[in-house]
C-alpha cells in the first residue's frame, strides 16, 4: 500500500461536477494516504505537472481527467517504476477501458487502495510517448471532426457520427509497412497501430484483443473497396471487439511487431492518443513493460497474424532481399 501520492486533477474534463468529483476522491483516498493535489489549468498541462512530480521523486502519481490528462501523465512515467493510478472522468475513457481499469470514481479509487500493480507496454511514435494508439487516415479524420462542443453535447456518439460522415468519402492510399523482417505494400483506408486499445477503437480490432503487455504493437489495416464494404467492415470489427474472435474479412489485415515504420502515398494525417500530431511517415517502437499501473489482474489472450486478401498486397521478406543483394554483389565480384 502506498503512503503518499500526487494527484493531477483536470477540473474541466468530462461532463460531471469537478468539485463533487474531487471531494469524492479525497474522501476515499485521504484516510489512507497523504495526497498532494495539483490542478491543471489552461496554461499548465498534465505533462508539465507530471514531469515535475517525477523529478521531485513522488511515490505514486494519480491522474484524474479525460484521456488527454491520463495519457500525458502516463507519458511522464514511461521507463520509471513510479506507479500510475487512473481515475477517469472523460467522455470516452479509452485509456481505462483499454487497460482494464474500472471507470467509476469509487471503483478506480478502490483499485488504487488495493495496491495491486502490473507492468504494461508503452511505445514511442516519432519520438513521442504513445500509450494507446496511432491512427492513420480514417481514424485521424474522425478524431479531427469530433470537436469539443459536439463531444460535450453528444459524448461517445460524436466519435461515431464523425466516423459515419467519413464513410461516404473513403480516401484510399498506398502504404508501405516495414517491420524488423518484412516490407509490406498495400492499399488502405485506415491503418491503426495500437499498444493498447479499448473495444470502441474499432479500427484497431483486427486481431480481436490488443495485448498491452506482450512487448509488441498490433497493426490493423482496413481496406474496404466501397462504402457498403466500409460499413460491413466497421460492423465486423465491432463484432470482433465484442466477441473476442479475430477478423476474417479480405479487407481487414493485422500483424504484430516490436518496431514498425509506416509511410503512405499521399501523406496521411496521424492521430496519436487522440491528438493530431502531423502526417506520415511514422516510426514506432514498443517499450516492453515501460509503465507500471494500479490495475486488477486480467486473463491472458493469444492472437495470430493475417494479411491475406488485402488489395494490392506485396510482402517481401527482408532476409530474402538481403540474400538477393548478396548474390548480386558476388556476381559483380
Ligand atoms: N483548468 C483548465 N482550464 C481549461 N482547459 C484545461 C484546464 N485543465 C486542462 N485543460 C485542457 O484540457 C485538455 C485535456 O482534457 P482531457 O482529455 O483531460 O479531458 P476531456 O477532453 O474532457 O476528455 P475526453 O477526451 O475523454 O473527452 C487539455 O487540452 C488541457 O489543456
Amino acid at each position: 500500500m502506498i503512503r503518499s501520492a500526487c494527484l493531477i486533477f483536470n477540473p474541466i474534463a468530462g461532463q460531471s461536477d469537478p468539485a463533487q468529483d474531487l471531494a469524492k476522491i479525497r474522501a476515499l483516498l485521504e484516510p489512507e494516504m497523504e495526497l498532494e493535489i495539483l490542478s491543471t489549468t489552461k496554461t499548465v498541462d498534465a505533462d508539465q505537472l507530471a514531469y515535475n512530480a517525477v523529478q521531485r521523486g513522488v511515490e505514486a502519481l494519480i491522474a484524474s481527467g479525460g484521456d488527454g490528462t491520463l495519457s500525458a501523465t502516463a507519458a511522464a512515467l514511461v521507463g520509471t517504476d513510479i506507479p500510475l493510478g487512473v481515475i477517469s472522468r472523460g467522455t470516452a475513457n479509452a485509456f481505462a477501458n483499454a487497460l482494464g481499469i474500472p471507470d467509476s470514481i469509487e471503483a478506480a479509487c478502490a483499485t488504487i487502495l488495493a495496491g495491486e500493480t502490473k507492468k504494461v507496454d508503452a511505445a514511442y511514435c516519432n519520438g513521442k510517448p504513445m500509450l494507446l494508439l496511432a491512427g492513420i487516415g480514417f481514424e485521424a479524420e474522425t478524431v479531427e471532426q469530433a470537436d469539443r462542443t459536439s463531444k460535450n453535447r453528444l459524448g461517445m456518439l460524436a466519435y461515431i457520427l464523425a466516423g459515419v460522415k467519413q464513410l461516404g468519402q473513403l480516401p484510399a492510399f498506398d502504404a508501405e509497412i516495414e517491420t524488423d523482417d518484412q516490407i509490406i505494400q498495400v492499399s488502405a483506408s485506415a491503418i491503426t497501430v495500437a499498444n493498447a486499445a479499448p473495444p470502441t477503437s474499432i479500427l484497431a480490432q483486427g486481431p480481436a484483443g490488443v495485448i498491452f503487455d506482450d512487448g509488441l504493437l498490433d497493426l490493423t489495416v482496413v481496406a474496404p473497396r466501397n462504402v457498403a464494404g466500409a460499413i460491413a467492415a466497421s460492423y465486423h470489427l465491432l463484432q470482433s471487439a465484442l466477441t473476442g474472435n479475430a477478423t476474417e474479412r479480405d479487407d481487414i489485415g493485422y500483424l504484430r511487431a516490436k518496431r514498425l515504420k509506416v509511410s503512405t502515398q499521399p501523406p496521411q494525417k496521424v492521430v496519436l492518443d487522440g491528438e493530431l500530431i502531423g502526417t506520415t511517415p511514422i516510426e514506432l517502437e514498443c517499450v516492453p513493460q515501460g509503465l507500471t499501473i494500479f490495475a486488477p489482474s486480467a486473463p491472458e489472450t493469444v492472437i495470430e497474424e493475417k494479411l491475406d486478401g488485402l488489395p494490392n498486397l506485396v510482402v517481401v521478406s527482408k532476409a530474402q532481399l538481403e540474400s538477393e543483394d548478396d548474390e548480386k554483389s558476388s556476381e559483380v565480384r
